[in-house]
């Protein structure tokens, strides 16, 4: 049960009671005396009814602004979601994906996985455009899944997928491409056909202080270099500069 709200001119209402009892009572004072009292109890009596009003009012507006001031919070936290985000798959989006790699870059090394589905114009071409959309959800929800350690996920293209990795070394960044790259590969699609999905994965390193622009092309050439070479696997851009 509510408690009932105090009532903040006790006070002046138990003085107002009692000047009241006094003007019944003295019916015999003087007469300037009795008006001068009722008139001051009657704006003394109007006076509280009114602040009373008064204060409801602005306790009522104060509750809406506070409504209104969540709503707003809410508002913004969507507008910087939808700025930030890829709409299909929930993934950060191109820009929001340069902007924490560079975050990341300007404080620690970082690694960053580059990876594109493969023969994905073949599922868009044989199962429809929907499917295809599924599949991109689904390969975003197996890099989720997969994803252990702190970093990112996005959608830098259609069908090609980066993952930003803070303080994880070649090998780490190596062996979290491969775990995603056989999560994709095992995952059942349900495409009508009963194929399997798979993606090329091409992983890049940089230390402290290096530009997004030469993460992204190193492990983009990296990844390239896993599709040439046959697909559904990962490749490291250092081991393309040493063939
Ligand atoms: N369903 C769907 N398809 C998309 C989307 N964005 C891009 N695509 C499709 O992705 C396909 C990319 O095809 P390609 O670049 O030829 O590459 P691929 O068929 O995956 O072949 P490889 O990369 O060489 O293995 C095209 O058919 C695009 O229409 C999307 O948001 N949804």
């Amino acid at each position: 049960m509510s408690q009932p709200n105090p009532d903040l001119f006790d006070q002046e209402n138990c003085a107002l009671l009692a000047a009241q009892a006094v003007y019944n009572i003295e019916a015999g004072a003087a007469d300037t005396y009795r008006t001068a009292l009722g008139e001051l109890i009657s704006c003394y009596d109007q006076l509280l009814r009114q602040t009373r009003r008064l204060v409801r009012r602005s306790d009522r507006q104060e509750f809406e602004m506070n409504q209104l001031n969540h709503r707003l919070a809410d508002l913004a936290n969507e507008l910087e979601y939808r700025a930030t985000h890829d709409s299909l798959s929930g993934a950060l989006n191109r820009a929001a994906v340069i902007e924490r790699a560079q975050h990341f870059l300007a404080r620690s090394d970082m690694a960053m996985i580059v990876l594109d589905i493969d023969h994905f114009k073949q599922v868009n071409d044989s199962f429809g455009h929907p499917v295809g959309d599924t599949i991109i959800c689904g390969v975003v929800d197996c890099l989720q899944r997969t994803l252990q350690t702190p970093g990112e996920i996005g959608r830098v293209g259609g069908e090609e997928f980066t993952v930003i990795l803070p303080q994880q070394n070649y090998l780490q960044a190596q062996q979290i491409a491969e775990h995603m790259r056989a999560a994709i590969a095992e995952r059942d699609f349900a495409l009508p056909d009963a194929s399997r999905i798979t993606a090329s994965f091409g992983v890049s390193w940089m230390p402290a202080g290096a530009d997004f622009g030469t993460a992204y092309s190193e492990a983009d050439e990296a990844m390239y270099e896993a599709k040439r070479s046959g697909r559904n696997r990962v490749i490291r851009a250092d081991q393309l500069l040493r063939a």
